[in-house]
C-alpha cells in the first residue's frame, strides 16, 4: 500500500473537544480551500462558497445561535442549542461550506448540493494532509430565524457542513469498516425476468 493509500485509509475526524489551537492560518486556510476547487463539478459551475469564522468570533456566532435558538418557535429541543454552543465553543476554527446553486441552470440542485459535499471531504483531506484535523457537522442551526442573513448568506446559498479545523491534541487510529461488506459485483440483468422479480440474486459480493 502506498503513502497516500494509507493517508486516505487513515483518515480520523477529530471532534471539537479533541482539537485545540493552532487552526490554520490564513495562508494555510487558503491552501486548503484551494484543494477544493479540485471537487468534482458538473458543468463546471463551481458551486461552492466557503464561510470562514476565526476563533475570535466564535463567540459572537454561538451567542448569535442561542438567540435564534431562543426566538425559533419550532419543536427544536433546547438540549441541542446548548450542545451546539458546548461544541462550538471549543472549536479552534469553522468553515461553514455551502452549495451555492445555480439556478436556472440544466444541471440539477442534487448535483450542485453534492459537489458542494465532495468539497467538503476535500477541505477535510486537505487539512489533514497539513498536520490538521477536523470534524464535519450539521448545518441545521442556520436555517434558525435571522441567522442566515447574519452570516451574510443569501438565498442561493445552502449549507451542506460545519467544518471545524484545529489541530489534534492527540492523534488516533480507528478500526474501519470491512470494504466487502459493501460493495457488490452486479452480475447482469440476466437474473431479473421481464415482469421485474429477481430470479435468482443478481448482485454478489466483490471479490
Ligand atoms: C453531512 C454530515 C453531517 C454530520 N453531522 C454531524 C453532527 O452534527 N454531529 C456529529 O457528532 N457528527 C456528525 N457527522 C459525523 C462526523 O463528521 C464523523 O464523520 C463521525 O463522527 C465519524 O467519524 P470518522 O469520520 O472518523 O469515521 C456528520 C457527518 C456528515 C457526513
Amino acid at each position: 500500500m502506498n503513502t497516500l493509500q494509507q493517508f486516505l485509509n487513515q483518515r480520523v475526524s477529530y471532534h471539537v473537544h479533541e482539537l485545540s489551537l493552532p487552526a490554520p492560518n490564513t495562508q494555510q486556510m487558503t491552501d486548503i480551500l484551494q484543494a477544493a476547487m479540485s471537487t468534482p463539478d458538473h458543468g463546471k459551475l463551481k458551486p461552492w462558497h466557503f464561510l470562514v469564522i476565526k476563533q475570535t468570533r466564535i463567540e459572537e456566532l454561538i451567542s448569535l445561535l442561542q438567540t435564534a435558538w431562543q426566538q425559533s418557535n419550532s419543536e427544536l429541543d433546547p438540549q441541542r442549542a446548548k450542545r451546539l454552543a458546548s461544541y462550538l465553543k471549543q472549536a479552534p476554527s469553522i468553515v461553514l461550506v455551502s452549495a451555492e446553486i445555480n439556478e436556472p441552470s440544466p444541471i440539477s440542485k442534487q448535483d450542485q448540493v453534492f459537489s458542494a459535499a465532495a468539497a467538503c471531504q476535500m477541505i477535510l483531506l486537505a487539512a489533514d494532509a497539513l498536520g490538521f484535523g477536523g470534524v464535519w457537522y450539521s448545518t441545521d442551526a442556520v436555517e434558525l430565524p435571522n441567522v442566515r442573513q447574519l452570516l451574510g448568506l443569501q438565498n442561493k446559498h445552502q449549507p451542506v457542513g460545519f467544518l471545524v479545523l484545529g489541530s489534534p491534541i492527540s492523534k488516533r487510529e480507528k478500526a474501519r469498516a470491512n470494504v466487502s461488506d459493501h460493495s457488490f459485483e452486479w452480475l447482469g440483468a440476466a437474473n431479473v425476468s421481464p415482469w421485474g422479480e429477481t430470479k435468482s440474486a443478481n448482485q454478489e459480493r466483490l471479490k
